[in-house]
């Protein structure tokens, strides 16, 4: 018998759970015994209910083929063979929070890639190298569920990727305004050139609900929990973050050029080496997606490249280059982070070895 914790995704059939399934294939803690999505695809094998739109590099795993797809719907039914559950349903925001929370309440835990929680001040969103101590508001979850393990944990958007970890590296320099540009990679909205011809040689300046995301997301990173309140309280200092997410033809990558002003006055030197040498809980207790070094600072004039640096530690490091003086502001940057691989489903799979390993994740 597998001693392994027994996983399900719920909203297999897009594209964060296609890369889900790819990430769990072989995992050496998880084990992937179920799939979930539509009622459109409930019934089919993986096989069928993908059809054509199989979006990975690689072919899909053998061991998924003939899966039959649970209904996401029927809840008891889908939380009958597993510990815990990674969500990427596709519906609208309300309906997200309320099957999320339906799930939890069936003590299963919920790892999420959706924004629908990200704001529900009793739910951690966690970059496991930057706040995983967030992951204690979990007690406190648990008594406004009625629950003793299920709970929900999500991660943050992938647009904050390429540069949060830059200013948690920094925060003893205490960063102020900062201006990022993002130049978002089409596989954030779920796409490839294929089914989105449009994006070739072409770029497009909005993505619904990103600068939002993008400006507020990182101050409940940098937050902390309240323990009488029961809740995260999102950072209320000196840093306020301003921004512009432009959609650009490039398939993975969020790319970041940002501008920043300090409470203190950093060398060159003090930033390269806190970059170079942030440590994290994560590194240490050797999870299995945690990269061995989060950040790379390159050197060179033309890095960090899409091309060249977003697969740096298999697409979960962050890379940071041009950092340079600035005439207006103290410094600016470049940043790089894999979208769907740091920003979305690695993100998320990283999380929940995090969360094992603290034992929050652990077999029913
Ligand atoms: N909203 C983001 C999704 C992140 O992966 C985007 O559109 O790029």
């Amino acid at each position: 018998m597998s001693e392994k914790i027994k996983v399900g995704i719920l909203g297999a059939t897009g594209m964060v759970g296609q890369r889900f399934v790819t990430l769990l294939e072989n995992h050496p803690w998880f084990e992937l015994v179920t799939l979930a999505a539509s009622a459109h695809s409930a019934g089919k094998t993986y096989e069928e209910a993908i059809g054509g739109r199989w979006k990975m590099e690689t072919p899909m795993p053998e061991f998924v083929k003939n899966m039959v797809v649970k209904n996401v719907a029927d809840v008891e039914d889908v939380v009958k063979n597993v510990d815990f559950v990674f969500s990427a349903v596709n519906m609208p925001k309300a309906e997200i929070r309320a099957i999320e929370e339906e799930y939890a309440k069936t003590e299963t835990p919920v790892v999420s890639n959706n924004s629908a929680h990200r704001w529900t001040p009793d739910v951690p969103m966690v970059v496991p190298e930057i706040n995983p101590e967030h992951y204690e508001v979990i007690e406190h979850q648990r008594k406004r569920l009625g629950t003793t393990h299920g709970f929900i944990a999500v991660k943050p958007n992938c647009s904050i990727q390429a540069y949060t970890p830059a200013l948690a590296a920094w925060k003893e320099f205490e960063p102020r305004e900062v201006i990022v540009s993002t130049y978002q990679a089409i596989s954030g909205a779920g796409k490839t050139f294929n089914d989105w011809p449009e994006m070739m040689g072409n770029i497009i300046p909005f993505i619904s609900g990103e600068e939002e995301k993008s400006e507020k997301e990182p101050l409940k990173v940098f937050g902390h929990v309240d323990e009488e309140k029961g809740e995260i309280v999102p950072f209320d200092g000196a840093l306020k973050i301003t921004s512009q997410c432009i959609r650009v033809p490039v398939l993975n990558g969020h790319t970041a050029t940002v501008f920043i002003n300090f409470g203190k006055n950093p060398t060159k030197e003090e930033l390269v080496d806190r970059l170079v040498n942030y440590t994290s809980q994560a590194s240490e207790l050797g999870l299995p997606h945690a990269p061995k070094q989060f950040i790379q600072y390159l050197t060179d004039d033309d890095r960090p490249q899409v091309k060249k640096d977003v697969d740096y530690e298999g697409g979960m490091g962050v890379s940071i280059g041009r950092l340079r003086e600035d005439s207006i502001f103290d410094w600016k940057f470049v940043g790089l982070a894999h979208n769907t691989l740091r920003g979305a489903a690695g993100g998320a799979l990283e999380s929940a070895e995090m969360l094992k390993a603290l034992g929050y994740i652990t077999k029913k």
